[in-house]
This record gives structure tokens, C-alpha cells and sequence, in this order.
């Protein structure tokens, strides 16, 4: 089975979130299950550059106001197509917006593009390649399925994959005679949206199907406390809507072998850990005592929590834990982490920016891993902590509440343990969740069970990576009807 898949992100090339570590691992997965996938990404210069040999299969006089063209390469496992059209994507800054991290103003033209570009490839644009299946995920890449849909493509099976309903890609409608759409398709079952254009919601809309990246997520999307707008559509179309949670990429996330730690180490071998966290308390310049290190790693925004976070540094402190915390983002957040951090010299320490290396580090040297959020569509940083040994206290919401066992007595006494979930939205119930952290860790047999339990669940991409297959299958089987 082909599937061509349209993404903004891709590790290991380019990354600003969980989205990145997906659209890299999936693909490695379902080579294993007989599935082949392409991935189309934007010729951003950290992509042109990383590769000497490369061929333009596709050329294009003028998309979206300049000279583009497709090129074929592979890296690391991943066969690539990248978009070149230097006027949208030769940029110095991050793949959405400038240095400061402002938006580009034109950020609706460039991935109304890059869609363009892979609904072109979709209707057979590069001669010998023809997809069984599209899946692209969020809004940047959505439209791919209403270029289709409106298009030479308008029989390929589908799948849009929401990996967070925040973001959705809103624009005036003045934008609207600029895609290169039909009239027809400026209608409440097209592209517009709340008087707009929806590029996520043009997407949910044309899909075959739609999935999301946690079951619980995939029911909460359909009430308006977390449908962000699109609670409505969601409904409309329950009976193809699927929640499979993320897995990892269980190589390069390995602590056995991981070189980004001091110490490499297995169940077997918990102790080695510990020159890890001597290294993070070295980095974060944190005092050595016996109390557990409790980390963050995380985009510093108020979905992720963060700002309960910061009003509750004085709190967890007092309450006799350590914080490292790893993160960039909102500023305000930013300058309440390191004033917490200048008021708790040596029992919180505070790194902003983005540092892969240190997240590794970090998730083989902490105790525990804290991720706070009000809503997380699944979450990876849990999943890392699971593998590596660090013990991640959830909020019970989204993909969190779907991948870690609380820490209560029953699945204590059970052995099933592997973490602690905590109400979402409260400072008290954070408070309350690290005082149960830290009875537990003054508890080494406890401890080390919960630890252990994690290290032994299965975070790896074969389950879901299956489901995936599955839901291909159903819809290559069902055939796309033409319109
Ligand atoms: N300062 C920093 N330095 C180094 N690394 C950092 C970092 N800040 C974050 N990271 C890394 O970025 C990734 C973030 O993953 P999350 O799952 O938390 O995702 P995010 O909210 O970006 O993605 C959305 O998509 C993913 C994928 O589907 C969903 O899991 C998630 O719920 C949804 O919100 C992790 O690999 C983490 O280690």
C-alpha cells in the first residue's frame, strides 16, 4: 500500500512540537506492516539544505505568486518530497513565523500551497506515482483534502489526523479567490468558516475519515468545552471520527542507548540513572538531596498549564520537591518561571529555550515528570517519561489520562501503577499530586515498582501503527465516492 503524507513538521529535520516526532515515527512503523509512505513537507532551508542530491520530479511556472517545483529525497528511513518554492519557505526564523515568533502575515499562502502541491501529486503530477491513500495532519497541511475534493483527486480515500484543535488555520474570506478554488466551494459543507475560510475545518470536512491522537481526546472534541468551534462538525461526523494514540520512536528514544546521557541504563540496571541526575543537577544548578527532581519539558503556553505551574513554584517547593524545568513560549510564563527560579536558588532551576539534547537528559535524570495541561490531545513527554523511568504525573485529561495508571492504593497493591493523575486546572490538586509524589518516593520499594511498571508498558508505534493499517484498509476497501 502507497500513502502519501502532507505535513508542515518532520523529525529529525525540522521540529517545533510533538507533531514533528509523529509524522517522523509513523512512517518508520508501517513499513514494518507492509504499508510504503511519502511524505510531502515544505522546502523550508533547514530541508534544502540537508540534502546535496536532489531531484525536482515537478515543476511549477507560478504557485502562489512564484517558481516552485517537487523534489524526491530520502533521510534516516523517510522518503521525502519537498516543496521548493523559495518565495514561501526560503526564510530565516521558525517554520510559522519570524525570529521574534510572529506569525507570517502570508502563512495561509504558504500552506495553502504546500496543500496544493499534494493534492497535485495526489491526481498524479509525478509520472510512476500514484498513492492508495492521503493522510495529512493539522490545518497547515488540511487543504490538501479540499484541493483534492474540488480537483483531479476527488477519489483517493483520505485521513486528517487533528493533533491539536487549537489551531485551525482561520483567515478572512477576502483569501478565498486566491486559492484557486471553485465558487461552489466557499459553502458551509466547503471551505468557509464562521463567515471565513477553515483550512482545518475545509480538511474535516473532505476527509474519508478523521482521527485524532487519543481516544479520550477524540470524545472530547465533541463538546463545546473542548470542540473549540468545531464541537458541531465533530458530531456530524462521529461515525468517522477514530481516537489511536501516539506511540514513540522506541530507538531513539532508548535509554539503554540513548547517547544524549551520561549514563546509559535498562530495568535491570535503575541505579546507573543516577550520574543522570547528578549531570541535570550540575545543569540547573540545584542543590543534592534525597528529595526527587521533578521536571518539565514543554511548549510554556496556558494549554500545557504552565501558568498554574508558576503560581504553584512556592507551593511544591515547600513542599520539599525539586524543579528542573525545560521549556519556551509565552514570555510572561517564561519571566514567572525565572523569578521562581531567582526565589528558590538551588531547589528550582529554570532552562528557557529548545534543547533536545537536555529533553533526554532531563527524562533520564528526573524522578518525575509533571505535565499539567487543560486539555492534551495525547501528549509525548509521559510517554517518554513511561520509557525512561520518569515517573509523569498527569493531568487526568486527553491522551493523559489514556496512557498513565494512577499511583492509588488498588493499583499499587496490584503492581499496575504507573504514575499519578491529578484533577486538571488546580493548583490544589497539583499541590496534592506532588505531596503524593513525594510519600512515594520516600518509599523506595514503592518507587522503584511504579518506576519499573512504566519501563515496562508498551509506548512503541506497533499497536496503533496497526490501527492505522486497519483504517486504510476499511477505506481503500470503501473507495472514496466521486462527487
Ligand atoms: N523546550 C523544549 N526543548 C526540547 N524539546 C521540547 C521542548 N518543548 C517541547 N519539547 C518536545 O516537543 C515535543 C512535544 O510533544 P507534545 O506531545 O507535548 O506536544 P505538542 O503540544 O507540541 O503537540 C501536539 O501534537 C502531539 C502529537 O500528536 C500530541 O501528543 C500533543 O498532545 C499535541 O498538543 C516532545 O518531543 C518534547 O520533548
Amino acid at each position: 500500500m502507497q500513502v502519501l503524507a502532507v505535513t508542515p513538521e518532520i523529525f529529525p529535520l525540522i521540529k517545533t512540537g510533538g507533531l514533528a516526532d509523529v509524522a517522523g515515527a509513523l512512517p518508520v512503523a508501517l513499513a514494518g506492516q507492509g504499508v510504503t509512505t511519502r511524505t510531502l513537507i515544505p522546502g523550508y532551508p533547514a530541508v534544502m539544505s540537508a540534502f546535496r542530491k536532489k531531484k525536482a520530479l515537478y515543476q511549477y511556472p507560478g504557485l502562489q505568486g512564484g517558481k516552485a517545483a517537487i523534489h524526491a529525497a530520502s533521510v534516516s528511513g523517510l522518503d521525502l518530497f519537498m516543496l521548493d518554492a523559495p518565495h514561501l519557505f526560503d526564510r530565516a526564523g521558525g517554520p510559522y513565523g519570524d525570529a521574534t515568533g510572529a506569525d507570517w502575515p502570508d502563512n495561509w499562502r504558504r500552506f495553502a500551497a504546500l496543500s496544493q502541491a499534494g493534492a497535485d501529486i495526489a491526481g498524479g503530477a509525478i509520472s510512476g506515482y500514484a498513492p492508495d491513500l492521503v493522510h495529512v495532519h493539522d490545518w497547515q497541511s488540511a487543504m490538501t483534502l479540499a484541493y483534492m475534493r474540488y480537483g483531479m483527486a476527488n477519489t483517493v480515500p483520505s485521513v486528517i489526523t487533528v493533533h491539536n484543535l487549537a489551531f485551525q488555520g482561520q483567515f478572512a474570506a477576502a483569501i478565498f479567490p486566491e486559492l484557486g478554488l471553485p465558487a461552489s466551494a466557499m459553502a458551509l459543507d466547503g471551505v468557509e468558516y464562521y463567515g471565513g475560510v477553515g483550512f482545518l475545518k475545509a480538511g474535516l470536512q473532505a476527509a474519508s475519515a478523521i482521527t485524532t491522537v487519543s481516544p479520550t481526546y477524540a470524545q472530547e472534541i465533541r463538546t463545546p468545552a473542548f470542540g473549540m468551534g468545531l464541537d458541531g462538525l465533530l458530531n456530524l461526523r462521529a461515525g468517522d471520527l477514530h481516537g489511536i494514540v501516539n506511540g514513540i520512536d522506541t530507538e531513539i528514544w532508548n535509554p539503554a542507548t540513548d547517547p544524549h546521557l551520561v549514563a546509559n541504563y535498562s530495568l535491570k540496571s535503575l541505579k546507573a540513572r543516577k550520574a543522570n541526575r547528578k549531570a541535570v543537577e550540575d545543569r540547573f544548578n540545584l542543590v543534592s538531596d534525597d528529595s526527587p527532581i521533578v521536571c518539565v519539558v514543554s511548549r510554556l503556553t496556558w494549554q500545557k498549564g504552565m501558568d498554574i505551574l508558576a503560581a504553584s513554584l512556592d507551593d511544591l517547593v515547600a513542599a520539599g520537591s525539586r524543579l528542573a524545568v525545560l521549556g519556551s513560549g509565552d514570555q510572561g510564563l517564561e519571566g514567572a518561571l525565572l523569578a521562581g527560579a531567582a526565589r528558590h536558588r538551588g531547589r528550582v532551576g529554570v532552562v528557557v529555550g529548545y534543547d533536545e539534547a537536555l529533553s533526554h537528559m532531563m527524562q533520564g535524570g528526573c524522578d518525575a515528570i509533571v505535565i499539567p495541561s487543560r486539555f492534551e490531545p495525547c501528549g509525548l513527554t509521559q510517554l517518554y517519561g513511561l520509557r525512561y523511568g520518569c515517573v509523569p504525573i498527569v493531568a487526568r485529561t486527553g491522551g493523559l489520562a489514556d496512557t498513565v495508571i494512577d499511583a492509588n492504593e488498588a493499583a499499587i497493591a496490584a503492581g499496575v501503577a504507573t504514575g499519578f493523575q491529578l484533577a486538571p486546572e488546580s493548583a490544589a490538586a497539583l499541590g496534592h499530586a506532588i505531596r503524593r509524589v513525594i510519600s512515594a518516593h520516600a518509599d523506595p520499594m514503592v518507587w522503584t515498582a511504579i518506576q519499573k511498571q512504566g519501563m515496562k508498558a508498551d509506548v512503541s508505534w506497533d499497536r496503533s501503527a496497526q490501527k492505522y493499517v486497519q483504517l486504510y484498509k476499511s477505506l481503500i476497501a470503501k473507495g472514496q465516492p466521486a462527487e
